[in-house]
């Protein structure tokens, strides 16, 4: 095994290595270093999640020289990732004060010039804003020494060949080119020899192109039902940080909607939203302000987020690279993860097709039900008051109990702060609908909503609410009454039991409803 110290590595480069917790280099870095450092041309292959960007990032900045101009020019296909690939840069550079610089669109370009002109060795971008550049003049890559395509089957891809290819013309012919990726089609393997002299290919774990530590698991269901099922699967799950991916902008916005109506901490990602959107999304996914991120292929490449446990395809996607890609967000440097794939009858052959070019066996799964769901709950629960006993440092909190031993049973006791910690109502859970003891006028059913008190929920969020969840028409609710703490909503007879199952899936505001159906009208009045 070769070590870090092996590498011969400037002092600097060494400490800062040693700063970010690298204690030896991953495959990738062991056998592209060397080579990349001798000036060679290299396409670097190896596994998501394997360290391919510091394998470019290390020779880079140990190449660095002072002189002010651009040395070495980094493309990646997102913004996200530029932001991301230049961090961990400047984190390899640390001591030796190479400036590097991200340039990216939907950033000011006034910024970017005035930090252009500062002088700059190591640029790392987005094709569009590169080459926007380089039409004002504002950005020369004349003295360029390395061009490095991070992603680099997506890059020589028919979304940016054009753009790669008028970069490459400002570059110089003897320029040192490097691609990586995680996945190589032999089409663009052979594509990119154009634009490569001699390569040196390193390829690591050849054939195997998943990660074995990600845990592939497939659900069959039915189009109408998936927004139901991917919360009963979520919920039969322990997500410390998951991605959930759609095929389209607009389904990212839809599902994200409705999640968040449904309680779950999340929010979305695409191309559609506003550069300050997507960095303050990606910047509460990274501090796990939310638990979920979905997102379109905008985050399928390159994002490194520590502990995503779960990549979830809400939709399957349409080829077997994005397939690698996406499900690589997970179970990266050494760390477990589960990909789950949601995918419709129709879908299935696309199903069969990513597992054949992936040689991945994906274990198909059953949609829990509601009782499962449950018993999945409890036993999460149990498990995470098991690992707090364990983890100890708990005598501030039986100081507190101390006191209350003697008047309470323990298990009371307990039963109550368990309660409270996890926010959850488990015996409204246990309510169960009953449809022939209800009131309300002719044909319609009368629903008693206890909401709670710190929610402010008015009668529109409530129609909102149960047409979108149950999906019923609006037209399908009756009078509601709205009280201080409750209130009456009547809907028809037949749209009831879908309103029920909805009504109790929900959170307004965060809080969960309580719900019974309501007593008969003469009892309510007794
Ligand atoms: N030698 C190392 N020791 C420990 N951790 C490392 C090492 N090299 C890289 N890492 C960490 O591993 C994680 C994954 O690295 P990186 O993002 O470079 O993977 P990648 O191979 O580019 O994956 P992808 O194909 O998804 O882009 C990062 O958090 C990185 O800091
Ligand atoms: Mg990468």
């Amino acid at each position: 095994m070769t070590t870090f110290l092996e590498l011969n590595l400037n002092k600097k480069i060494q400490q800062a290595i040693s700063d970010m917790g690298f204690e030896e280099p991953s495959p990738i870095q062991a056998q592209c270093i060397p080579v990349v450092l001798t000036g060679s041309d290299v396409i670097g292959q190896a596994q998501t999640g394997t360290g391919k960007t510091a394998a470019f990032g290390i020779p880079l900045l140990e190449m660095a020289g002072a002189s002010k101009h651009v040395q070495a020019l980094i493309l990646t296909p997102t913004r996200e990732l530029a932001i991301q690939v230049a961090g961990e840069l400047r984190k390899i550079a640390k001591y030796k004060r190479t400036r590097t610089l991200p340039i990216y669109g939907g950033q000011s370009i006034g910024s970017q010039i005035r930090a252009l002109q500062q002088g700059v060795q190591i640029v790392i971008g987005t094709p569009g804003r590169i080459l926007d550049h380089l039409r004002r003049g504002t950005l020369k890559l004349d003295k360029l020494k390395t061009l490095v395509l991070d992603e680099a089957d997506e890059m020589l891809d028919m979304g940016f060949i054009e753009d790669i290819e008028a970069i490459l013309k400002a570059t110089p012919a003897d320029r040192q080119t490097l691609l990586f990726s995680a996945t190589m089609p032999p089409e663009v393997k052979s594509l990119s020899k154009r634009y490569m002299k001699e390569p040196e290919n390193v390829t690591i774990n050849r054939g195997e192109v998943t990660v074995p530590l990600i845990e592939q698991v497939y659900y069959k269901v039915l189009e109408r039902t998936k927004l139901e099922s991917i919360s009963r699967i979520i919920d039969s799950e322990e997500v410390e940080l998951g991605i959930i991916f759609c095929r389209t902008k607009r389904g990212v916005d839809e599902l994200t909607d409705a999640l968040i109506s449904r309680g779950y901490l999340a929010d979305g990602l695409h191309g559609d939203l506003s550069q300050a959107q997507r960095d303050r999304v990606m910047r509460k996914f990274r501090h796990t302000e939310i638990q979920l991120l979905i997102a379109t292929d905008v985050a399928a490449r390159g994002i490194d987020v520590e502990n995503v446990t779960h990549v979830i395809n809400f939709d399957i996607p349409q080829d077997p690279e994005s397939y690698v890609h996406r499900i690589g967000r997970t179970g990266r440097a050494g760390k477990r993860g589960l990909a789950i794939t949601l995918v419709t009858p129709a879908e299935f052959k696309l199903l069969k097709m990513i597992e054949k070019v992936t040689k991945a066996k994906l274990v198909s799964k059953e949609v829990p039900s509601l009782a499962d769901v449950a018993e999945r709950q409890t036993e999460i629960w149990r498990d995470r008051l098991v690992r707090t006993i364990q983890d100890g440092k708990l005598a501030s909190y039986r100081a507190i109990l101390s006191g209350l031993v003697d008047e309470f049973d323990p298990l009371d006791l307990a039963a109550a702060a368990l309660k409270l910690a996890s926010g959850e109502d488990f015996e409204a859970q246990d309510a169960d609908y009953n449809f022939g003891e209800t009131g309300g006028a002719p044909g319609m059913v009368r629903f008693f909503i206890n909401i709670g008190r710190s929610a402010k929920v008015g009668p529109s969020d409530l129609v909102k609410l149960i047409s979108e969840e149950a999906g019923i028409p609006g037209g399908a609710i009756g009078k509601i009454d709205v009280f201080e703490k409750f209130t009456f909503v009547e809907v028809q007879e037949e749209s009831a039991p879908f309103v029920f199952e909805a009504l109790r899936k929900s959170r307004l505001n965060g809080s969960r409803i309580n719900l019974e159906p309501a007593r008969p009208r003469e009892r309510v009045k007794r």
